[in-house]
């Protein structure tokens, strides 16, 4: 409010700020010295900006009952919520519906006239998404929060009567039998088939929790996939980079000598088609995979496919528009000032939001609500935002690790080469979309009844791959076990005859 004067100076013996601090429902040194900073806050604002009949704050700093609250929001022109932290909050709500007020009531003067309202709340507040005509602030940023609340005032009424029709729809037909209604039916649905499933306590203290998996998910026996692959004629082996044949712990992230040596023993068997399908980008790719002369790559979760050394990159050519990043790094930016450690990764198609450096929990949860706005404010772009490991990531809708796994099964069928083994290991978010394509694939006809699947997730967990193994060592390590069962390349004569 002080900054809002001062930023806009004819709001000065005209907007008055109604400060109704709750009683604070704990006790504390810490309650005291914000209870002290915001009196003497409201104290000085008043003694800069008063005026004759005029007094900025007006601080309420005692019970408050429903009757005078509701009061309140009834003559308010504007409700403003702060608060830095919050659950769901229903401030915004209750005010939305005083500023309807009854249906028929009289007692007011303009009871027909339209009605109308306004919200500056914080994008840390639960209730955030769902009121899609507030103005959204980030509190941290005083001066922005400032802007907003002469934004708000200085709406024009019919625009405020359109967000207050809005607002008043949601709030009159999303009411407490409809959330309840809603819960049940989420809880219904996913529990629908956990009678079939094996529950499974996974990771320690705060880590902990339980997961139900389906009863055919299990370990990948080494035994059973080298079979498979010893019978098979042609083999399609996708394997995803980070936290599968790069431990995601590791500093360095150059794929180890071992890594290399395998996957080139796997490539030159003529059987194979073997790629890497991360969402790095493709020049670090490119460079670090630089050994592998015949692998093929698949960056940025398929933005960029190239399948070998001799050939150029192709790029998915769906989506050249890349102005919704303007949109995403404004937001993006919001949440790394808020958190210690986060960062901003530009690629050529996706940003990406990285918080593996900040505090575990404040972290995860600062990605949750960052998915959310993201989602809501990129509503009408052509893009999908997905969180994966320490990451949220905004790409193109239509680039995705699936639609790579298709590609290259469909590539080989065209070549003559039908697939009838196929490795597909991952262990993020993003390769759930391989293991998705291929578990349809052979219902859509893009393989064969007789081929051999073998979708596997690193670390057990829910997922859409029916096979599992524990960590990036095991990966290798099957690796290894398949490039031992390869063939090795044919060697030349003298004349240069292959053999
Ligand atoms: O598809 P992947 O191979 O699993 O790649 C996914 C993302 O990899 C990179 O992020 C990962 O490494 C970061 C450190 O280098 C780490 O902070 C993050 O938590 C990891 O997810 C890459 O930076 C992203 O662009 C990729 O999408």
């Amino acid at each position: 409010m002080e900054q809002m004067l001062k930023q806009h100076p004819k709001w000065q013996g005209r907007a008055v700020l109604i400060q109704i601090a709750n009683p604070a429902r704990g006790k504390g040194k810490d309650l005291e010295e914000i209870q002290a900073e915001i009196e003497a806050s409201c104290n000085r604002i008043n003694e800069t900006f008063r005026q004759p009949g005029y007094e900025p704050i007006i601080f309420i700093n005692r019970p408050v009952s429903l009757g005078e609250r509701a009061a309140y929001y009834t003559i308010a022109e504007c409700v403003v919520v702060t608060a830095v932290r919050d659950g769901m909050n229903l401030t915004p709500y209750e005010y939305i519906v005083c500023r309807q007020g009854i249906p028929g009531n009289e007692s007011t003067s303009d009871s027909n006239s339209p009605k109308k309202s306004m919200l500056v709340v914080s994008e840390f507040i639960g209730c955030s998404p769902s009121l899609s005509g507030a103005i959204r602030v980030n509190p941290w940023n005083i001066e922005t929060t400032a802007e907003a609340l002469n934004e708000a005032i200085s709406m024009a009424d019919a625009e405020k009567q359109l967000r207050h029709e809005k607002h008043y729809k949601y709030v009159s037909t999303h009411d407490v039998a409809y959330w309840s209604r809603s819960f049940f039916q989420d809880l219904e649905r996913t529990c629908k088939d956990h009678f079939k499933r094996r529950c499974w306590g996974i990771g320690l203290s705060f880590g902990f929790r339980v997961v139900a998996l389906d009863p055919n998910f299990r370990k990948l026996s080494i035994d059973a996939i080298v079979s498979a692959y010893s019978k098979a004629k042609n083999r399609a082996i996708l394997l995803d980079y980070d936290g599968t044949v790069m431990p995601q712990t590791s500093i360095n992230k150059h794929p180890s000598e071992d890594v290399i040596s395998i996957i080139n023993r796997l490539c030159d068997d003529v059987k194979n088609t073997v790629f890497v399908v991360s969402g790095r980008g493709k020049d670090s790719l490119g460079q670090w995979f630089s050994p592998c002369k015949k692998l093929g790559i698949a960056a940025e979760h398929g933005y960029f496919i190239r399948r070998s050394t001799d050939e150029e990159w192709e790029t998915c050519g769906q989506n050249t528009d890349f102005g919704w990043m303007h949109m995403a790094e404004p937001v993006m930016k919001l949440y790394t000032e808020s958190t210690d450690g986060s960062y901003i990764e530009v690629k050529e198609s996706a940003l990406v939001w990285h918080h593996q450096d900040a505090d575990l929990g404040f972290g995860s949860s600062q990605a949750k609500e960052m998915l959310d706005h993201l989602e809501s404010v990129l509503a009408n772009e052509p893009v999908t935002a997905k969180s994966g490991q320490f990451i949220v990531e905004v790409k193109p809708q239509g680039v995705s690790k699936g639609l790579v796994a298709e590609k290259i099964f469909t590539s080989m069928a065209e070549n003559g080469r039908h697939a009838d083994f196929v490795l597909c290991i991952g262990d993020d978010r993003s390769d759930e979309d391989m293991f998705e394509k291929i578990g349809n694939a052979i219902n859509s006809g893009i393989l064969s009844f007789n081929t051999s699947v073998f979708a596997c997730t690193v670390g057990q967990k829910p997922s859409k791959a029916k096979y599992y193994v524990d960590d990036t060592t095991e990966v290798i390590n099957m690796l290894q076990f398949l490039a031992d069962a390869s063939n090795p390349p044919p060697t030349e004569d003298a004349s240069g005859i292959p053999h």
